[in-house]
């Protein structure tokens, strides 16, 4: 049986009071410990024999070897702080892994396996049909390096759709493309309509890098909520008449950027704006020469509708571009961010696994997570700026991984949950529970060096800043939890710039697509999400029913109020009761519905009715 305690002496980690961990390496060795499945890995690896380690139960190995607790010797953890620690000299980035407690007999298990999961990405960059699930090629890398694209025209496609973006973003703030109600001014808002990774991405780099007065401020509607579309819209106010919209949506069908959509129409309309003029565009990306902007797939059902209508310019987004990954598609400022992600990518792409921080990244969460998502991932920027990056993450990683079947069908309800804000503010939230409570996480810390402007800082006390003291927090907690043997990873950045912001994107791009090949998930699709939204017209399919049901009983002279039961029967869904009454009780709350007799707290004594009597309705 092969033994690895030849690997053990060299690590300083390992010291002799671990039991010697055998770990099968190979095929041959691997009938010895339990299996998911015998079906040989899809994953092809380095070697002479082929391991099917992609299935290989490690969970259990990995336990065993962590029985040994953390490296506390400070002299033994500066040996590894300094031995593991990945710098990007050009980037100034660099990556701390050495408070997470994998063991060198880990790294070498997992080196077949990152061999593979390195192939697999090289593959995919060259166009392979890496989205299986949908047959789709997964290209948001070729967005950054358009000579990566596969096909000549993918390439033309890509540098012509972003000269064209930059463009346009400098005629908007020049002012050569004006509003069309507002013709002596310029535009002085954007309203940006979309909803996941078409509204995440802009979300995180307008709050990480939007300047302190920027030449057009910003404000999202990410949501179907008519509260939150009101305000964002009475925000904006008179300068309604000054304000770009720009409605991303890839698949152009989403029903809540399509309801932001009618809704900020409806607001141009009643505000005596001309619509048609301030266009307003949902569906494939369409430069109006008027109000409007949007960026989506191409031949998408408002493509189609926008096609018709006739309009001027087009910002495609590409089917091989997730919207999780579209960070670096149209509409950003961009060039700068694609510079630091290509700078980033190329780093990513190092067989050599120590030479490339997306492999060290997805080690350090199979080892946390031991493969099956056993701890969740707390996201903690220790910069304002960098408020949303856990949010933009929380997508990226939980719609990649976060899937029920593996490439091999089997069912493994994958996953890594990820949350944070940010520090120092997030001690005086949950860090309490992180010191001391459920020890479910592991913490990466995003560290940025820079303070302040050069010449901008100023000393509160002798000898210190406020941002020595946002250093001391972060240091501070990180020691803190390791003394309690909570595992983080620190990243570290000189200052939040497009180039820095770029690079982290690509870095948590690539590591998510490696750790998903080491799960052996498809990482670029989002199935779950589409039964979601199935439901969800499920739900508005009987409510028109329930509607119409109600409709029939008040156009009756008496006007009959109905119970639940009768509402359920005559709607021939007697098993849909509870959201016949969830429905009720909503309309109820929107004087859409009235109660006659009983309230929403005895669902039982309800009788309801509609306000008036559509006759179009009951004849229809
Ligand atoms: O850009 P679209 O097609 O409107 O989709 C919005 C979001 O919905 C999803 O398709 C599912 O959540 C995301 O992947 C995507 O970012």
């Amino acid at each position: 049986m092969a033994s690895l305690s030849g690997l053990c002496s060299s690590s300083p980690y390992l010291k002799p009071k671990h039991d010697r961990v055998v770990i099968p390496l190979f095929h041959k060795y691997s009938l010895a410990f339990p299996t998911r499945s015998n079906s040989c890995s899809k994953l092809s690896v380095a070697g002479e024999v082929s391991a099917d380690l992609s299935k290989t139960n490690s969970v259990g190995v990995l336990k065993k070897a962590k029985q040994g607790g953390l490296e506390k010797d400070p002299k033994a953890l500066w040996r590894r702080y300094v031995d593991w620690l990945y710098q990007h000299k050009e980037l100034g980035l660099y990556l701390d892994v050495s408070r997470i407690g994998f063991s060198d007999e880990f790294v070498a298990e997992m080196e077949p396996r990152f061999q593979a999961a390195f192939k697999a990405m090289e593959d995919l960059e060259r166009g392979a049909i890496a989205n299986p699930d949908e047959g789709r090629m997964v290209g948001h890398y070729w967005l950054r390096n358009a000579k990566l694209a596969p096909k000549p025209i993918l390439q033309v496609q890509i540098e012509k759709t972003l000269d064209a973006v930059c463009k346009f973003a400098d005629d908007v703030i020049s002012g050569k493309i004006k509003p069309p109600s507002y013709p002596e001014g310029r535009f002085t808002q954007i309203l940006s309509v979309g909803i996941g990774g078409s509204a995440l991405g802009p979300q995180f780099v307008a709050e990480a890098l939007a300047p302190d007065n920027p030449p057009l401020k910003i404000r999202f509607i990410d949501n179907t909520d008519p509260g939150g579309i009101d305000h964002q819209v009475a925000q904006l106010g008179p300068e309604l008449a000054s304000t770009l919209v720009i409605v991303i949506s890839k698949s152009g069908g989403t029903p809540e950027t399509r309801n932001g959509l009618l809704e900020v129409q409806k607001a141009f309309r009643e505000a005596g704006l001309d619509f048609s003029k301030q266009v307003l565009i949902s569906g494939v990306a369409y430069l109006h020469v008027m109000q409007g902007v949007a960026i989506t797939q191409e031949n998408s059902l408002l493509d189609n509708t926008a096609r018709i209508e006739g309009w001027v310019a087009r910002f495609p987004m590409f089917d091989w571009v997730g919207g999780r990954t579209s960070e670096m598609s149209a509409g950003i400022d961009i060039r700068e961010m694609l510079v630091g992600a290509s700078m980033m990518d190329n780093a990513t792409r190092s067989r050599v696994f120590k030479d490339n921080p997306a492999a060290l990244l997805a080690l350090c969460w199979y080892w946390a997570c031991d493969g099956v998502g056993s701890k969740d991932m707390v996201i903690l920027p220790y910069k304002d700026s960098l408020l949303l990056f856990s949010r933009y993450l929380q997508q990226l990683v939980m719609e990649s991984l976060g899937k029920e079947f593996d490439l091999d069908g089997n069912r493994v309800n994958q996953g890594i949950s990820v949350y944070g804000n940010k520090g120092s503010t997030d001690q005086h939230a949950y860090i309490q529970q992180l010191r001391e409570g459920v020890h479910n996480f592991f913490v990466t810390f995003i560290e940025v060096l820079r303070d302040r402007p050069p010449g901008h800082d100023w000393e509160l006390e002798p000898g210190v800043t406020c941002g020595d003291y946002l250093f001391g927090m972060l240091q501070g907690t990180r020691s803190a939890l390791y003394a309690n043997d909570r595992e983080s990873v620190t990243v570290t950045v000189q200052e939040v710039t497009p180039r820095s912001v770029g690079a982290l994107v690509a870095l948590y791009e690539r590591a998510v697509g490696l750790y998903a090949s080491l799960v052996n998930i498809n990482a670029y699709h989002q199935p779950g999400v589409e039964a979601g939204k199935k439901a969800a017209g499920e739900v508005l399919a009987l409510q028109k029913r329930v509607l119409a049901v109600l409709n029939e009983a008040s156009c009756k002279e008496p006007v009959e109020p109905l119970t639940l039961e009768e509402v359920a029967e005559r709607c021939h869904a007697p098993e849909d009761i509870e959201m016949i009454y969830k429905i009720i009780e909503h309309m109820a709350a929107n004087d859409r519905a009235l109660i006659a007799e009983g309230d929403c707290g005895s669902p039982n004594s309800l009788k309801v009715f509609l306000g008036e009597c559509n006759l179009d309705e009951l004849y229809a």
